[in-house]
Order: structure tokens, then C-alpha cells, then sequence
């Protein structure tokens, strides 16, 4: 956290007593003190301010006579021998100054402004000094106002006697180049752009330069690393893949991350604006420090003292209630001109409030550097999840084998699809096909079809409902049969398992990620089913290595049962429309306040509270580098493991169809609900059922408004056992 050095009209704030109904401020000593103190302070400032402002005018005057007098003319004379052109400079600064101590940062940011003002004022000496050296360092010339006046002359001169010519016209020139950026508060903006270029060039090297591969290659005794098939479009890149598993795709084709330069100025402004804002509301508070993300800027606001009147009359201090700072979201949202405001109060494990402003401008979030950090490294987890960056940030990153499973919700166009193409892309980068196995569901059909062709994935990206309930089966098959075979392996859970497996020479069972793009439409069509078998997966699948990612953009109580949100403590919430939403994801209110694209609220149940963070981003190129890496070691495509469930539904479907007709025309009625009931299936299954039967003319068309579909069968005349359950249905 950057702090800011306190401020004049803070310390005035603090000071400021609110008005009390019923009694004066001033009624007191104390209250006497303080307003003369103000009035001393405030007339100070104005009065120091307007009298450089006025001495500026009067040196241009003098300097260039167009005024005379007995003191004006000497003070332009001295101006001119001793600045040389310099004094205009001079003039400028001085009327500079001036005008920001009347109406500008003099008084919020006193340090800060005082490091510009002096930067520039070194620059306007290493520019006279300069000058005057270009000009053969002439006394006569600096004598009569030229060049950089005998200040000029004297610099130059000093540093002559030491330096070479050049290096003397260098260094001055450096120095007033480099101070002027500093002054002008551009240094930063320099410095980033620098960098900027510098990665860039870098890239642009270990892309082009075969060398780099060369030396970077894997060692002989390790499998040869194949190299990436780059899918149309896509720009081929040479593989440097150092300190990785050289079967892992290399981190160049992933992109690097483009750093913004920090606007110091505009972040002290908006720092002042709260503290102006919450000082007119009677709140005095400091802004003691700000951390810089990629969306937001977190300003560290610490609650100052309210004076009241105690019972005795005598005047006690009381702490502004930070419940108090939070109710003036809006008012800061209007004063700040912000779209959205969120505000933390408390920071965890601090003592101040945390407001987060929108960034004028958002830097993209890029997977590269988050899994090259310390942190990602540290986690040491097959399933580390890259997530974004926080606030400061700072990497965000999870370990989907402890979460066990993660939902993520929020609404249309807020992320969650970039979020999963994010993570998957993750989670390949760091696992082989043998390690890592991915079931996707994507009923929007177009988000994640990008994957298709992955080695990992079992099958393809499954887009249909019926196929997707037959993954959630066989995920419940396939969980079953893995503890079976650890309770004869004698194993407690996946890890113990793969190790005696590794002992043996064996080969392990490799994890498995379901992801499921759009909970609503499953639970929509199937929600016992779905519920059902979700709820079974996320209670017991953890120790069996297979993990759940499902998304919504549908965040209510019908989608995100309670059944459902009680076995899936990790969640994500991106924005939503109102706090109601927020609640069901999270518990607690906050995600209507998140600004969209990408911006989230993660709640790792280790931690307790939700983070707030900038969701990582991949551009197209990125996915198809990794997918086409990866597709070169593909062997034969596999055939999706739950396609032999498929099957054996379509073998029972005939038989189903007999014992439809049969039953629509025994009972003479024709839903849904009734083949679910009395055939034992699920709701896709009965629905598909009731098409046929109206295709084969037995029922009629759906009639819409819940009401069941006219069968066009006659009943059985010789049909005499009724089932009394039927005739209750
Ligand atoms: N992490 C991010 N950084 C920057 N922009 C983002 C990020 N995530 C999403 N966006 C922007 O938001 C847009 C919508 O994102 P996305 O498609 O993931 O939303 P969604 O929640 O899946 O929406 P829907 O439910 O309608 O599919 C993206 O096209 C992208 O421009």
C-alpha cells in the first residue's frame, strides 16, 4: 500500500467539529482555537499564493521594462544578470506555484507537489547552465542577461573543470531533460513506455531467433518436445520452455502482460475528492494510501474524529463509524463521477476503509506472468488455477484440489465465459493428457467449442442436454468404479492411489475437470437429475480426483439450490444486477457493485471474505497456440466414455416407445410428467417420447399454458385392470 503524506485540509478536517444541534462550536475554547487556527491557515495560504502570483507580473514587467520604478527596474536588472533567459523560466514557475497554492494541489499534496516544483527547478538551472556552455560559457554575454545569466555561467563553469566538453553538454543536458519529465509528472508514463518496448523487442528476439531455441531445447534424455502446429491465423512461435516439463507446452506461446504508468496526478485528485466529499457530508477522514489494480484503484480512507458536546458540556472526540462511510457509496459515485463504487469496510486486518475507484483506463489481465509467479509456483498443485490479479495487483490464484469444486455466477456479459476459457487454458498448460482429463459442456455452443480437438478433453465439447445429463452419469459411474478400485488397492484418495500405481510401474488415473458452461439450462430441463447427481459428484467425488467448474448466468434460488451452493464453497461472482444476486452467490452483498468484464469477487472458503479481482483474459491466438500444441501430440480421437450410455438409451428407447403407447392409452392422458413418473426416466427422455408419439399421430400437438396433450388413441376396449394409481395421476 503506497501512503500518501497527510494533508493540509486533512488535519483541518480532523479538527473540524460537526455541528451539534442546540450548541455553537465556538461555544467552547477548544472550538475558538480551531476556527482561528482555520481562518489562519486559510488566509495564509491565499495570501502567499496571490502574492507570488503578483510578484510573477511584476517580474515579467521589470524583465522586459515595460514597467520603470525604483524597484521594479532593479529587481528586472538582477533578474536578467542572474538568470540570464532563465528568468522567464523563473517567472513561469513562480506564477505556477502561485497558482496552485490558491487552487490547486499546494495544500492536499504538499510533498509530492514540492518534488515537482523542485524538479523543475533543477530543470530550469541545468537548462541555463546548458545555455551557456553552448554558448562558449562567455561572462561578457551572461553579464547582460544572455545565455543562462551568471547562474548559468557559474554551473557550467564549475562542472568544466571537471568534464570533458561533451560530457559536460550531456550531462546538463540529461539533467534538464530528465527533470523537466520528472516535474511534468511524464517520468512514469517514460519509464513504462521504456519497458514496454523493451519486452516487446525481447519477445520479438526469442520469437525469431532460432538460437534461442537452440540453446533453450530440452536435453536429449527427455522426450522430445513436439513442435506447435500453429492454427490459421495464429503466429508461429519458437518453443523456449525453460524450468518445465518439457511435455508441457512452453510459456512463450502465451502473451505478456502491457503495464499502464501509475497517473500519480489523477489518483491525488480523485484521494482529495474523497476526503472533500466525505468532509461536507461531516465525516472527516484521511486518505492514508492507495493500491493500484487493474480496474480499480483501492483508497485506504481512515476514519478522523467528530467533536461533540459530552453531558458535562466539556467537548469529547468520537470516531467516525466506518458503517457511516460505507452509506455515502452514492454520494461518492456522483462526486467521483463513477460509474460504479465498492466500498470494503473494514480492509480485512486493517484499520482502514477501502474505496475502490473505477481506473480512468483497465489493463488487460494476461495468464503468462500470473503463472510465472512466485505465488502460482508456490501453490505446487497440479490444479492451480490462475485467476486474476487483485486490487494491488497482485497475483489471485487457487488450488482447485482444496477448494474441492467452484461456482461461478454472474450476469450476461460479465466474464464467466473468458473466466472458463481462462482457467482451461490453464489447467492445460500445466498438465499432459495422462495427468489431466476435461469433460466441457457448453449448451451456448460457441464460448468453448475452441477446445475441441484437445487431448485432454474426453470426447468432444458436449453442447446437447441429453448428452450433457449422460456426462453427469458417468461421472457418478466413473466415481464409483475409482473408489472401488482404491478400496482393493487399499488407497485413502486419488494421490495415495497414483503413488502405489507409480511403485508398481503401473500407470495412475489421471484427474478429471467437469465443466459445465450454463447450469440454468440443465437444471431448467432436468433439475432433480442435475441437482442429484451434482450434489453427489461435489459430496464425494473430491477424493476420486474429480473436480467440478460450473458457471450461471442465472444466479436464483431455482438454478443455485441450497443443496447445490452448500457443496460448492468456492465461488465466483461477477457482476450482477442487484444485491439479491449477489446473495445467493455469495452470501453477502458486493457483486452489484463489480463494473463488468471481468471483474470478480472471489470467495475461497479458506479465506472467509471475498477478494476482489481483475479476471485473466487470453486472446484467440493464445488458445489456438496451446490447442494446436497440444493437437500435434493427439493421437486417434477417443470416443467419449459416457457414449456407451448413450447407447444403451437408445436400445431401452424402443422399448420405452411400446410402453408409452401402451400407457397413453390406457390412462388416456399424455405429459411429461406422467411418462417421468411411470417410466422411470428423466424429463428429456419423456419429452422426447411425447414428439414421437405426436409424430406417430397418438398425441396431439402441445397445448401450451401447462395443459396436457389430447391423446388421439382410443382407449382398449377389453382393457379392464385399470391401476388404481393411474386413475389418481
Ligand atoms: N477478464 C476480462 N478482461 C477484460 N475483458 C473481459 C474479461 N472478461 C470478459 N471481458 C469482456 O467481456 C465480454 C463478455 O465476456 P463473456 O463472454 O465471458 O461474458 P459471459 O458472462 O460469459 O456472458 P454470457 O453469459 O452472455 O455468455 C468479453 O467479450 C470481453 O470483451
Amino acid at each position: 500500500m503506497r501512503v500518501s503524506p497527510r494533508s493540509a485540509s486533512d488535519r483541518r478536517s480532523e479538527a473540524t467539529p460537526s455541528p451539534v444541534a442546540g450548541s455553537e462550536p465556538s461555544s467552547s475554547w477548544l472550538g475558538n482555537v480551531v476556527k482561528a487556527w482555520m481562518l489562519v491557515e486559510r488566509f495564509g495560504r491565499d495570501a502567499a499564493g496571490l502574492s507570488l502570483l503578483i510578484l510573477a507580473v511584476l517580474s515579467l514587467l521589470g524583465m522586459t521594462s515595460l514597467s520603470q520604478g525604483s524597484l521594479i527596474s532593479p529587481w528586472g536588472l538582477l533578474l536578467k544578470r542572474g538568470f540570464g533567459l532563465g528568468g522567464y523560466g523563473l517567472i513561469i514557475l513562480l506564477a505556477y506555484l502561485g497558482a496552485q497554492i490558491l487552487w490547486g494541489h499546494g495544500g492536499s499534496a504538499p510533498i509530492h507537489f514540492l518534488k515537482r516544483f523542485l524538479s523543475l527547478e533543477g530543470a530550469l538551472f541545468a537548462w541555463m547552465a546548458w545555455l551557456s556552455i553552448m554558448e562558449g560559457l562567455d561572462l561578457e554575454r551572461a553579464e547582460s542577461g544572455l545565455d543562462g545569466g551568471i547562474i548559468g555561467w557559474a554551473l557550467g563553469t564549475l562542472s568544466a573543470r571537471i568534464l570533458l566538453p561533451p560530457l559536460n553538454i550531456l550531462l546538463w543536458f540529461t539533467l534538464w531533460v530528465g527533470l523537466t519529465l520528472i516535474g511534468l509528472g511524464l517520468w512514469e508514463r517514460a519509464l513504462a513506455a521504456v519497458k514496454r518496448w523493451v519486452e516487446q523487442e525481447r519477445q520479438r528476439l526469442v520469437t525469431s531467433s532460432p538460437t534461442e531455441a537452440v540453446t533453450q531445447a530440452p536435453s536429449p534424455s527427455a522426450p522430445p518436445s513436439p513442435s506447435p502446429h500453429p492454427a490459421p491465423g495464429a503466429v508461429p512461435v519458437t518453443i523456449v520452455n525453460p524450468g518445465r516439463d518439457p511435455r508441457l507446452p512452453p510459456l512463450n506461446l502465451l502473451i505478456q502482460e502491457e503495464t499502464n504508468g501509475v497517473d500519480e496526478e489523477r489518483i491525488l485528485a480523485v484521494a482529495r475528492k474523497i476526503e472533500q466529499t466525505l468532509a461536507e457530508f461531516g465525516l472527516p477522514a484521511q486518505v492514508v494510501g492507495y493500491r493500484r489494480g487493474p480496474t480499480v484503484t483501492q483508497f485506504a480512507v481512515e476514519p478522523g474524529f467528530i467533536e461533540r458536546l459530552g453531558p458535562d458540556g466539556q467537548p469529547t472526540r468520537q470516531k467516525v463509524r466506518v458503517s457511516q462511510i460505507s452509506s455515502l457509496n452514492r454520494d461518492l459515485a456522483l462526486a467521483l463521477a463513477a460509474e460504479r463504487l465498492r466500498i470494503e469496510a473494514p480492509v480485512p486486518g486493517h484499520s482502514y476503509v477501502g474505496i475502490e475507484v473505477p481506473n480512468s483506463t483497465t489493463t488487460p489481465v494476461r495468464l503468462r506472468p500470473i503463472l510465472e509467479s512466485e505465488t502460482f509456483q508456490r501453490l505446487r498443485s497440479p490444479l492451480a488455477l490462475a485467476l486474476g490479479r487483485d486490487v494491488s495487483g497482485q497475483p489471485v490464484v487457487a488450488d482447485l484440489e482444496r477448494m474441492p469444486h467452484l461456482l461461478i455466477a454472474g450476469t450476461t456479459g460479465s466474464g464467466k465465459s473468458v473466466c472458463l476459457a481462462s482457467l482451461i487454458t490453464c489447467l492445460v498448460m500445466n498438465n499432459t493428457p495422462e495427468q489431466l482429463r476435461l469433460a466441457i459442456m457448453d449448451p451456448k455452443m460457441v464460448e468453448l467449442a475452441r477446445f475441441d480437438g484437445l487431448p485432454h478433453l474426453l470426447g468432444r465439447v458436449e453442447t446437447e442436454i441429453e448428452r450433457m445429463l449422460a456426462v453427469l452419469r458417468w461421472a457418478l459411474t466413473e466415481m464409483d468404479q475409482r473408489y472401488r478400485l482404491f478400496e482393493a488397492a487399499r488407497a485413502r484418495d486419488l494421490n495415495a492411489y497414483n503413488a502405489k500405481q507409480a511403485r508398481k510401474n503401473q500407470p495412475g488415473l489421471p484427474r478429471i475437470v467437469i465443466i459445465i458452461d450454463e447450469l440454468a439450462d440443465l437444471m431448467m430441463s432436468a433439475p432433480d437429475q442435475t441437482e442429484h447427481s451434482l450434489v453427489r459428484l461435489a459430496q464425494l467425488a473430491r477424493a476420486t480426483g474429480i473436480h467440478l467448474v460450473i458457471a450461471t448466468q442465472r444466479p436464483s434460488t431455482d438454478v443455485l439450490t441450497g443443496l447445490i451452493k452448500a457443496n460448492f464453497p468456492a465461488r465466483i461472482a461477477f457482476a450482477v444486477a442487484s444485491s439479491v444476486d449477489s446473495r445467493v452467490i455469495l452470501d453477502t452483498n458486493g457483486a452489484e457493485a463489480l463494473l463488468g468484464r471481468g471483474d470478480m469477487l472471489f470467495l475461497n472458503p479458506e479465506v472467509g471474505t471475498p477478494i476482489r479481482a481483475q479476471g485473466v483474459i487470453m486472446k484467440d491466438s493464445e488458445i489456438n497456440r496451446v490447442v494446436a500444441y497440444w493437437h500435434q501430440q493427439a493421437t486417434e480421437p477417443q470416443e467419449a466414455p459416457w457414449e456407451a450410455l448413450l447407447q444403451e438409451d437408445d436400445n431401452e428407447a424402443d422399448d420405452l416407445l411400446e410402453q408409452a403407447i401402451a400407457l397413453v392409452r390406457r390412462t388416456q392422458r399424455a405429459s411429461a410428467s406422467l411418462l417421468q413418473r411411470r417410466l422411470r426416466i428423466g424429463y428429456p427422455r419423456a419429452a422426447r417420447l411425447l414428439d414421437e408419439l405426436e409424430a406417430m399421430g397418438i398425441v396431439g400437438p402441445a397445448q401450451g399454458g401447462g395443459r396436457e396433450r389430447e391423446v388421439l388413441l382410443p382407449p382398449e376396449e377389453d382393457d379392464q385392470d385399470t391401476d388404481p394409481d393411474e386413475e389418481t395421476a
